[in-house]
């Protein structure tokens, strides 16, 4: 195995020392532009659902996520007019949208696309729907055999005791087609792999055998093919398509069931198919004995080669996921929070990727560093909430992130002042917020007891003659707390 629409009350954006001073570092990576698009593949969503499809084909469909920069999603348009006509009539709707999504304080801006970036990002892709329950990705790049999702190669799939079967027959086919096991059937629930491990037969083919033909179809194309074949009398044209193929790759077989004229024709593919030794690859959510009013001559010819099921992952190989996924994406999410995310989906890895986006944008629309607690809160619309505990690497990591420092500096020698203020701000932090002793705390730190003592009484007596520190303090509680806790929420009443 691989290394493992409720409205809330708008809050006011709390101007603090530490929000200056530094921000939550993931937004400044590479995967931010992935992180935006995904966003805004949600907030079209949510749009389209409130205005009519003529409003949002003219003024929403043209308009392209360019960043999230400090929790303000920025968005660029074509021209000035679009611009002022989306601050005038839709800036409510949007932020709506981002509340939608767990943004507390939502903030979106406008900007005018230069001429030639308005094209080059108008002749992109669109952006690629979120990785979540519903939606099977497509392709989001031209690749060398059609219908193949570039993102399903075996490069990128984690095998685990759950699927290290299914993983192995698919290799074995993708080095020898037609000769290992033919056909080669895979089974197993919703959103488990089995067209990701498809594809990956597919791209491995295209690459080593580049002349192959690969064809991928799910049973409802192929029946829907078949039918306007029939109607438009292009049965022959039907018929090259899908037996003069190398490897061919059906999704869904289950939906065969009881539909006759598609078995019939569906027979005859594989016979022919078959017959010239090329490879058949089948996916199910079933085996094929549980398949009703599916042929007999089709069912046993289901079984001729080799039946494999996938199961659902089991914690480790969830982790690992979640892992490689967050490295696809150049997105840095410490372990802990991937462990977390990894215990509350249990069995579907297309809800599991999903919901590593949901926290995701969670965190980056409010513009906090990723902690158990933020993805706690922003899972919790979704799953059952989960009740916190602050630990000292949290408090570590999001004082760190509020002063733009690498959690390690806080606990290293350093004794400039830049450094001993959030040090002792976090050791503060850890006394209030944990139940750990001082000595616990300055072990922790590679100090003293004594300098865990000094450091709270000295932040206790700056919170009395600072008010700046004061709101710092309120506000990366409200952060470990997940954000909204109303005991630590705090408006800022300078404004
Ligand atoms: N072992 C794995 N490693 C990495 N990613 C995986 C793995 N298994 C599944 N995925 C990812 O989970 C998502 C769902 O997978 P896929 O679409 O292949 O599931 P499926 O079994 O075909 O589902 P359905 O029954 O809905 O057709 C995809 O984004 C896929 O890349």
């Amino acid at each position: 195995m691989r290394p493992t629409g409720q409205r809330a009350a708008p809050h006011r954006k709390i101007s603090v020392e530490g929000r200056r001073a530094g921000k939550a570092g993931f937004l400044s990576q590479p995967g931010g532009r992935r992180i935006s698009q995904e966003i805004w593949t949600d907030v079209l969503a949510y749009v389209r659902k409130n205005i009519s499809e003529v409003e949002y084909h003219t003024w929403f469909a043209p308009v392209r996520a360019i960043g999230v920069e400090q929790g303000e999603l920025v968005l660029g348009v074509r021209n000035s007019f679009a611009q002022e006509w989306f601050r005038k009539h839709y800036l409510d709707l949007l932020e709506d949208a981002l509340r939608s999504l767990g943004a507390q304080s939502p903030q979106v801006s406008f900007q005018v696309l230069p001429a030639a970036q308005d094209a080059l990002m108008l002749s992109e892709p669109p952006p690629a729907p979120p990785l979540r329950q519903s939606a099977k990705a497509p392709p989001s790049a031209p690749s060398p055999a059609p219908n193949l999702n570039p993102k399903y190669i075996f490069e990128n799939f984690v095998v685990g005791p759950n699927n290290n079967l299914a993983h192995a027959a698919a290799l074995a086919v993708a080095e020898s087609p037609g000769k290992a096991y033919n056909p080669l059937f895979i089974y197993g629930d919703v959103g488990l792999g089995k067209t990701h491990l498809m594809h990956a037969v597919g791209h491995y083919m295209t690459e080593r055998f580049p002349g192959k033909r690969v064809e991928y179809v799910s049973t409802e194309s192929f029946t829907n093919d078949l039918i306007n074949a029939i109607r438009d009398d292009k049965m022959a044209q039907f018929r090259n398509r899908y037996r003069s193929v190398d490897l061919l790759l059906v999704d869904d077989i289950q939906f065969l069931a009881g539909k006759e004229r598609t078995q019939e024709e569906f027979f005859h593919t594989f016979n022919a198919l078959y017959e010239n030794h090329k490879q058949i690859i089948l996916s199910s959510d079933r085996p094929p004995r549980d398949i009703q009013t599916l042929e007999g001559r089709l069912r046993s010819r289901f079984e001729w080669g080799l039946i494999t099921d996938i199961q659902s992952p089991e914690y480790e190989t969830r982790v690992a996921i979640l892992k490689m996924n967050a490295e696809h994406n150049r997105i840095n999410i410490p372990q802990d929070v991937l462990e977390l995310i990894a215990r509350q989906v249990t069995s579907n890895i297309r809800e599991l990727e999903g919901a590593m986006m949901r926290v995701v944008a969670f965190a980056s629309l409010n513009n906090v560093p990723f902690s158990r607690a933020v993805a706690a809160k922003a899972l919790s619309n979704v799953f059952t909430p989960q009740e916190i505990k602050v630990e000292m690497k949290d408090v570590l990591r999001t004082v760190a992130a509020r002063y733009g420092l690498p959690a390690e500096v806080l606990r290293g020698a350093g004794r400039m002042r830049e450094v001993v203020v959030p040090r002792q701000i976090a050791m503060y932090l850890i006394r209030d917020l944990t139940s750990h002793s001082l000595p616990e705390i300055g072990l922790f730190f590679g100090r003293d007891h004594s300098t865990v003592m000094h450091a709270v009484s000295k932040v206790s007596e700056n919170l009395e003659k600072d008010a700046e520190l004061t709101l710092t303090l309120a506000d990366l509680k409200r952060q470990l707390s997940g954000l909204d806790d109303p005991e630590n929420d705090v408006q800022d009443t300078r404004f």
